[in-house]
């Protein structure tokens, strides 16, 4: 018997989910086909559209005002969250290439959110060791190297607010995560860390199977 609760993404049911989503705008849309035509063997890394959106919503439900993300590559999820934030809300993001970031700040530019976003170029670890120790972030998204992401979220829970909420990308890696075959490489690392989010009695967590993949947690001690 098919399993109803779970329909398999087809691309027909695909593009329904989009189109019952709301549509990027303008800008979001530029940004998504020029990183495709630029670089099309990583726009793979970028979020897909309803994650985008997802992100946004997060942002104006939570009425985040501090928002940090690690991995900014072209900007789009960036983007959609600093275009949700109030006036005098903030996003810090984190990145180690000048190259894909250059995209990522034109596309701010041309949205009109250059002064809300801040982008530091370096190892994400330096950049987050170097924030204020204390908790000050509303929301953050974690969507980088799979090999850091034990030390991100170590870096980040403490400096969340009481309720802040951590969103994390790729938590299925493609499935990996429940392949016994794979011992190695980023699906052993974010199964890996997994196991730590879920022992950690900090964070009130739930994995949900949107794309890849996401994780919500909730800041609750
Ligand atoms: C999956 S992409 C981020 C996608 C982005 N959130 C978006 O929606 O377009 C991951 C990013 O992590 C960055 N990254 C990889 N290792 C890093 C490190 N050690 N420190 C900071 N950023 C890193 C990569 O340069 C890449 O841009």
């Amino acid at each position: 018997m098919a399993d109803v609760k779970n329909p398999p993404l087809t691309p027909e049911l695909y593009a329904y989910v989009l189109a019952h989503n709301p549509p990027l705008d303008p800008v979001q849309r530029a940004l998504v086909e020029t990183t495709h035509a630029l670089f099309p063997a990583d726009a793979i890394k970028q979020v897909p559209e309803e994650q985008s959106a997802l992100l946004a919503f997060l942002v104006r439900l939570t009425g985040a005002r501090r928002i940090l993300e690690v991995g900014t590559f072209t900007g789009l999820s960036a983007l959609a969250m600093a275009q949700a934030l109030p006036d005098g809300g903030k996003l810090l993001t984190l990145d180690i290439s000048e190259e894909w970031t250059a995209h990522a700040r034109e596309a701010w530019a041309k949205a009109g959110v250059t002064d809300r976003v801040e982008l530091r170029i370096g190892p994400a670890l330096d950049s987050l060791r170097a924030l204020p120790a204390e908790p000050h972030l509303d929301l953050a998204f974690l969507d980088a190297n799979k090999d850091g992401y034990i030390g991100y979220w170590e870096e980040i829970v403490p400096r969340l607010r009481p309720g802040g909420l951590l969103a994390v990308d790729n938590v299925l890696f493609s499935g990996q995560v429940a392949d016994p075959s794979v011992t190695a490489g980023p699906g052993m690392d974010v199964r890996v860390f997994n196991e730590h989010v879920a022992a950690d009695g900090r964070m009130e967590s739930v994995m949900l199977t949107v794309a890849d993949g996401l994780t919500l947690a909730r800041r609750t001690a």
